[in-house]
């Protein structure tokens, strides 16, 4: 019962959701409420008409006031006609709305979800996958807008069957009436019996296509290691595994969804040879005239058969539900990162940043800083060092506010981050990383991604200072090249460039700089070292060194050792201390040993 009750409070979610539409939703209703009403008349005529031909001037249509039979006959010429225009107007005009209703409604929901996703925190990026959220984007955005196209106006037209027949059936005959309704109860256990049945297996369904996109979106961007590796057949054999999941998840809602249709078969059949064979008895003992009989035999069709897409119907309803669920739960995902509410004028930025007591453990996990204290006057450059999975990053990302720290605080310019709001925060940090990720598009355009109104002299002049002028020049169309995805046509040092010359534009007042651990040539080196000099320069600098000779001239080194800073000092200092500084520094120099 309580999953019967989660598809109906999805839809319940959903109409909450889409309040703004509810105008729309009441017209495209109406409109379906005519269309079925009109729809279901002309089986009426016909039973007029027959009434016309056998009673004549004893017909319904006389009781009306028209005697002559011929006139009676021109009548229902002219009420037919006008009822099948009015139907056919009705249908464009549910159409229309229904199908524009689904647009405007799939469109809110992925723009929702996806403004909602940008502003969740890193933390829940690490535990989702990207193929789970893109199948919700996509996929089951889509799923609910197959529903509304045409399966929500169905599920209303049912309802209006049902009790506008009832009602004509009622007043032709009770008795027939309640012959013809017998099926119904079955037919709407047996509804309830599929959704119970099928509700389940759509959510695994919707599953699998999670499953199978982020393998897809996975695999995709690792295809340079599945090639490098020879993995292909073990990539298409686990890609396989996936898709067959797929398959036998519908398989199964599929078997459960075909049972329906013969059931429901049946039980219309019962329904329609009883009101066949008892209308026809009465019709024999001159207790119902044959017009009547006509029109309750006609309806019961019109009344039953509709029902055997009710199969359908509730499928993608289910369908949709399930879908809405997955939609609505993420656009609802609690925000665990909170905006803050002091502004920080970004032109106005010292840049004095402050470490006190810093702690910091993910989820449940281990704590992987601790007692961190870091005093950072505005314009110094801070390197940190120390060995891998030591802490380095994560101090970034608290800087960055990617995370909160779980003890004491980070401040900047004397305001504690927690309560700086978010953007002025991040307008302020320019983030060269060192997985650099260009997007899709033109250089000019990575290089202005922070700053979409830079004018082509400032770019160039970015692209200078991080020397990448001249290698932008020698682009088949210079700074109109287009990068490829993630910048997959550009080297390793060619993107790193570009990235410096992006941070070099938003000319931030603090500046982080996570150095390439990746080889790249001597000259690209000295080329990137010089222009991260160049941008250091009159900023706050914090810099994760994995070269020691890049922070010689640092104003302080931090040594990190298992989240705790266990030297601090210039280069020279920590040189003369002999501690682990020195150590590294004689591995990456060479002298070890000496
Ligand atoms: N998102 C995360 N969830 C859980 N643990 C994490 C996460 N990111 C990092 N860690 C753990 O935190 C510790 C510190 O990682 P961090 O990335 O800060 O090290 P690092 O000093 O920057 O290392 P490297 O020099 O290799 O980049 C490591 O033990 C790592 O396994």
């Amino acid at each position: 019962m309580s999953k019967t009750q989660s598809s109906f409070s999805a839809l319940v979610r959903l109409l909450r959701y889409a309040r703004g539409h509810r105008r729309s939703i009441i017209v495209a209703s109406t409109y379906s409420i005519l269309n079925k009403l009109f729809d279901i008349m002309p089986e009426i005529l016909i039973g007029m008409a027959i009434d016309v031909v056998v009673r004549q001037d004893q017909s319904f249509m006389a009781d009306l006031g028209i005697a002559e039979p011929f006139h009676q006959m021109l009548a229902l010429g002219a009420l037919t006609v006008g009822v099948w225009a009015f139907e056919s107007l009705f249908e464009f005009l549910l159409l229309v709305t229904w199908r524009n209703l689904a647009q405007r409604l799939q469109h809110d929901l992925r723009m929702d979800a996806y403004g909602h996703l940008q502003d969740l925190d890193m933390a829940w990026f690490e535990d989702a996958s990207t193929g789970k959220l893109v199948a919700i984007l996509n996929d089951d955005v889509n799923q609910l807008e197959r529903f509304l196209n045409g399966g929500a106006s169905d599920l209303i037209q049912v309802g209006v069957t049902v009790v506008s027949v009832g009602a004509v059936f009622f007043y032709l005959s009770p008795p027939i009436a309640l012959m013809a309704f017998t099926p119904i109860p079955v037919i709407i256990i047996g509804a309830f019996w599929f959704q119970r049945r099928a509700q389940p297996l759509y959510a695994e369904v919707r599953e699998r296509v999670g499953f199978l996109s982020t393998r897809l979106a996975n695999n995709i961007s690792g295809i340079a290691t599945i090639k490098s590796f020879t993995r292909e057949s073990h990539e298409l054999d686990r890609l396989g595994e996936d898709s067959e999941a797929y398959v036998e998840a519908n398989r199964r809602a599929i078997r459960i969804s075909s049972a329906f249709i013969p059931i429901i078969r049946m039980a219309i059949m019962a329904g329609f040879v009883a009101t066949l064979v008892y209308g026809g008895k009465l019709v024999l003992d001159g207790e119902l005239n044959a017009g009547a009989y006509s029109v309750l035999v006609f309806l019961t069709q019109r009344l039953l058969w509709p029902l055997t897409r009710m199969a359908e119907t509730i499928d993608l309803y289910e369908r949709a539900m399930a879908s809405t669920r997955r939609i609505l739960d993420l656009v609802e995902t609690p925000i665990r990162v909170r905006p803050g509410e002091q502004p920080l004028p970004v032109d106005g930025v010292r840049g004095d940043i402050r470490f006190e007591k810093v702690g910091f453990a993910y989820g449940d996990g281990p704590a992987v800083l601790s007692d961190v204290d870091i005093d950072l006057p505005a314009g110094e450059t801070l390197a940190l060092v120390g060995s891998t999975g030591s802490g380095k990053s994560t101090l970034v990302k608290l800087l960055l506010r990617f995370y909160e720290p779980t003890a004491g605080r980070i401040t900047l310019d004397g305001h504690d981050l927690n309560g700086v709001i978010l953007h002025d925060l991040r307008a302020s940090i320019g983030f060269v990383s060192q997985d650099v990720f260009l997007f899709h598009g033109t250089v000019r355009e990575n290089i202005a991604y922070g700053q979409p109104d830079a004018g082509d002299d400032a770019i160039e002049a970015a692209a200078r200072a991080a020397e990448a002028h001249d290698f932008i020049m020698t682009l088949p169309q210079g700074y109109d090249t287009l990068v490829g995805e993630r910048g997959q046509k550009l080297s390793g040092g060619q993107r790193q460039r570009l990235s410096i010359a992006r941070a070099v534009l938003k000319d931030p007042p603090v500046l982080i700089l996570d150095e390439a651990t990746s080889a790249v040539d001597n000259e690209t080196e000295a080329a990137i070292q010089r222009s991260m000099k160049r941008v250091a320069e009159g900023r706050t600098t914090v810099v994760i060194a994995h070269r020691l000779s890049t922070i010689v001239d640092a104003d302080r080194i931090c040594v990190l050792d298992s989240g705790r800073i266990v030297e601090t000092g210039r280069h020279d200092e920590l040189i003369r201390r002999g501690g682990i500084y020195q150590g590294l520094w004689d591995v990456q120099t060479g002298s070890a040993g000496d």
